[in-house]
């Protein structure tokens, strides 16, 4: 067996859930899906959909308690790692597997220059002396497309712009490199041009680190942009799975579609209309079903419907695409008609 085949990541029946006040809260209910070496995968919702819980749970960042797995693995590259020690996680952390996240104001430390925050990730894992560290900081921030780097690695964090202490986020994530990076909105708080940069600058960093990256985003642009292949994720569960291809050009949930109506572009830019379930007291049947225009008696009832293989890539959690089912009305040929916006809600 040659190790290359094996997925680096694979989440199976992972199960997060916080004990508050009101209940309990099924935050991801049930998640599976891999990702390939040197792929990007993208995680795609609405806002609560538990996007950042399933990624915060790959390291166990979510705080615990009130959070908990309760159920599933997470194999990364063969060892299944909700099993290991708070030392193990911390030593993944920042060292295998790097997080960026959303508020790069938030995750540099401004008392410290740049240079040492990136030196302290690379010396936390690793024995190097301070000037191969320094360095190693100094390339790496020129990697992430920071000029005048040898100067730059000097200065602090609020000397810097949002884009491009962003990119001094993603030089720490990368110090160790990483095999696997996980980014949660990373551009959610930049402005387009920006965003559009940092995109960029990730598809060039994937190649020369090699290194594959789950990137959470609630936006379909940004995932059409990046994506090698998509989980479409909705109130805890994943509805959808497949190639960036599959998901544009035959969406197969009604929830995926009614996701894609709501890009610039389309038919509408209203958002889907109604709101996620409650998620301590998630409904019967499909998380999606009191939203959607094709539901039936049978979507109501029991279990999230299993994931059904549309092709071996392609799989899609819905009981009109059970084997033997004609499926959905072909989404593709005639936008206008809106399987979920252009309904008479
Ligand atoms: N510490 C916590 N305590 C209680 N509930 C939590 C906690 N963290 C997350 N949740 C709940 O878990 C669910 C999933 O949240 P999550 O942050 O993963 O959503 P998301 O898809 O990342 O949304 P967004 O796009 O807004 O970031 C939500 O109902 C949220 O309120
Ligand atoms: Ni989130």
């Amino acid at each position: 067996m040659t190790m290359t085949d094996e997925p680096l990541l694979s989440i199976r029946n992972l199960r997060t859930r916080f004990h508050t006040d009101d209940g309990v809260v099924e935050a991801v209910d049930g998640v599976s899906f891999d990702v390939a070496r040197g792929e990007t995968v993208c995680i795609v919702g609405e806002s609560g959909s538990g996007k950042s819980v399933t990624s915060e749970s790959i390291t166990q960042l979510i705080p615990m308690p009130p959070g908990e797995i309760a159920d599933g693995e997470v194999y990364f590259d063969g060892e299944d790692v909700t099993t290991l020690s708070d030392g193990e996680l911390r030593a993944l952390r920042g060292g295998r597997i790097g997080h960026v996240f959303q508020n790069p104001q938030g995750a540099l430390n401004p008392v410290y220059t740049v240079g040492y925050q990136i030196r302290e990730a690379i010396t936390a894992h690793h024995d190097v002396s301070k000037a191969d560290a320094r360095q190693r900081a100094i390339d790496l921030l020129e990697d992430v497309g920071i000029p005048e780097a040898a100067t730059r690695v000097d200065d602090y964090p609020h000397e810097f712009s949002g884009g491009m202490k962003q990119r001094v986020v993603i030089a720490i994530a990368l110090a160790c490199e990483p095999d696997l990076l996980i980014a949660d909105e990373p551009t959610t708080a930049l402005d387009v041009t920006i965003e559009a940069q940092i995109l960029d600058l990730l598809d060039n960093l994937q190649d020369e680190y090699d290194v594959s990256i789950v990137f959470i985003t609630h936006d379909l642009g940004v995932v059409a942009e990046i994506a090698d292949r998509v989980v479409v994720m909705y109130a805890g569960k994943v509805m959808e799975v497949g190639t960036v291809e599959d998901v544009f050009e035959t969406p197969a949930h009604p929830y995926t579609q009614a996701l894609l109506e709501c890009l610039p572009g389309r038919s509408t830019l209203e958002p889907i209309p109604g709101s996620l379930p409650s998620p301590i007291d998630p409904p019967d049947g499909c998380r999606f079903h009191d939203r959607c225009t094709y539901a039936n008696g049978e979507c109501s009832v029991g279990e999230q419907p299993p994931m059904y293989d549309r092709s071996p890539e392609h799989r899609v959690s819905c009981v009109h695409w059970e084997p033997g089912s004609d499926g959905l009305p072909e989404p593709g040929g005639d936008r206008d008609v809106s399987p979920v916006a252009g309904g008479d809600r």
